[in-house]
């Protein structure tokens, strides 16, 4: 039987209370962005943010009284207006927000076919939370939900409060949906392929060739990764996988971790400080793009395509191209397709 074929629980008597049931919902989670550029907007998502444990794990008696004296108090305004220089104008919202929301209405229509699936979006911080979204796909009849973090590389800092939030929201509920996870696709060769692709495209539409291109993913600090977090080995295996798919030398894709926050040691070779070293030993041409990223935003569209930029013009360097992230691309939803139906086989 397929089985959201509700023939025989939909024969309900008539004095039974109204349920709605037997569809399946796919939730598209990405990290969060704040609602407006101000200070107030700015303070409640950096809270909820660098509140979470899987975020900082430093002990809260000594993390605390730094973030609430002086972190949230300096950065909201710094970050409010660097998110200000990136904002959609268009849509008044972060392009995260639009991209994962485009994400998730394509989706839906490429899925448009199967019976009965629903396809949502919602943010670990900041709104439409996760909750929320389950709570409306449940009510949409969603008796089962794929939760999709939007992480090729699995970290804790990101996968994992993702999925903490998922299963807090279900505590809540009496009548649970059957939750499934898809995994990281650090190296499905659909990612592999649909990264190449935009390498080459990218490349093909200048008329300067870059004689390194960085590959600059999220950095998370060095004793997350020494507690057995995979993340930094996900990220080696995509780079590699990338650089056999383009055929290149290892000298010519390297591999970088960047935005880099607090005072301990992140996974290096940084990308702040190899754009600088590259343009001061004389390479004159470079390309960056950031395959974590599932789609642009302030990381990508103002750390690297704005500061990193200004970092290698400073120091000699004269041609920096950032390519984008695969977006709502037509390889970047077949990514997405891709790892969707593989996920909700049995379901659909
Ligand atoms: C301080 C610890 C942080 C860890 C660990 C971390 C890991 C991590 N983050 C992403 C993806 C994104 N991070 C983004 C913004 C951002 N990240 C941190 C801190 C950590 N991230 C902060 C404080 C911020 C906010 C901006 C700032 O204050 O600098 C974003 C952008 C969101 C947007 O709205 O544009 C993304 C995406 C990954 C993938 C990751 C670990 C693998
Ligand atoms: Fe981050
Ligand atoms: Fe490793």
């Amino acid at each position: 039987m397929n089985p959201t074929d509700t023939t025989i629980t939909r024969h309900l008597p008539p004095e039974h209370p109204a349920v709605a049931f037997g569809k399946i919902g796919v939730l598209l989670v990405n990290l969060g962005t704040p609602d407006g550029t101000d200070y107030t907007s700015m303070r409640r998502y950096l809270r909820e943010f660098l509140t979470d444990k899987r975020v900082i794990e430093w002990p809260r008696a000594y993390w605390y009284p730094i973030l609430f004296g002086i972190v949230l108090n300096t950065r909201p305004g710094k970050v409010g207006k660097a998110y200000e220089m990136i904002w959609n104008k268009d849509q008044d919202e972060s392009y995260l927000r639009t991209y994962t929301r485009n994400q998730s209405d394509l989706l839906g229509k490429m899925l448009a076919a199967e019976d009965g699936v629903v396809v949502d979006w919602a943010m670990r911080y900041g709104t439409p939370s996760i909750e929320e979204r389950i709570n409306a796909l449940k009510d949409a009849g969603c008796e089962r939900i794929l939760l999709f973090p939007l992480y090729p590389q699995y970290a804790a800092s990101t996968t994992a409060t993702v999925n903490d939030k998922a299963f807090e929201a279900l505590m809540k509920m009496r009548w649970q949906p059957a939750l499934r996870v898809a995994p990281p696709y650090h190296d499905d060769p659909v990612y592999i392929e649909a990264l190449g692709k935009s390498i080459t495209s990218h490349l093909a539409s200048l008329d300067w060739e870059p004689e390194v291109v960085l590959a600059s993913f999220h950095g998370i600090p060095k004793s997350y990764f020494e507690k057995g977090d995979p993340y930094h080995c996900h990220c080696q295996k995509t780079t590699r996988l990338l650089r056999e798919y383009l055929g290149w030398p290892e000298d010519r894709l390297k591999i970088t971790f960047q935005s880099r926050f607090g005072p301990e040691e992140w996974l290096q070779p940084y990308t702040d400080e190899t754009v600088e070293t590259l343009a001061r030993q004389g390479v004159r041409n470079i390309a960056v793009l950031n395959p974590g990223f599932v789609s642009d935003c302030l990381e990508t569209l103002e750390e690297i395509a704005e500061q990193a930029m200004e970092s290698f013009h400073e120091n000699g360097g004269e041609n920096f191209t950032h390519i984008a992230c695969l977006n709502d691309s037509e390889d970047g939803m077949k990514v997405l397709e891709t790892v969707v139906r593989r996920e909700l086989q049995g379901w659909i």
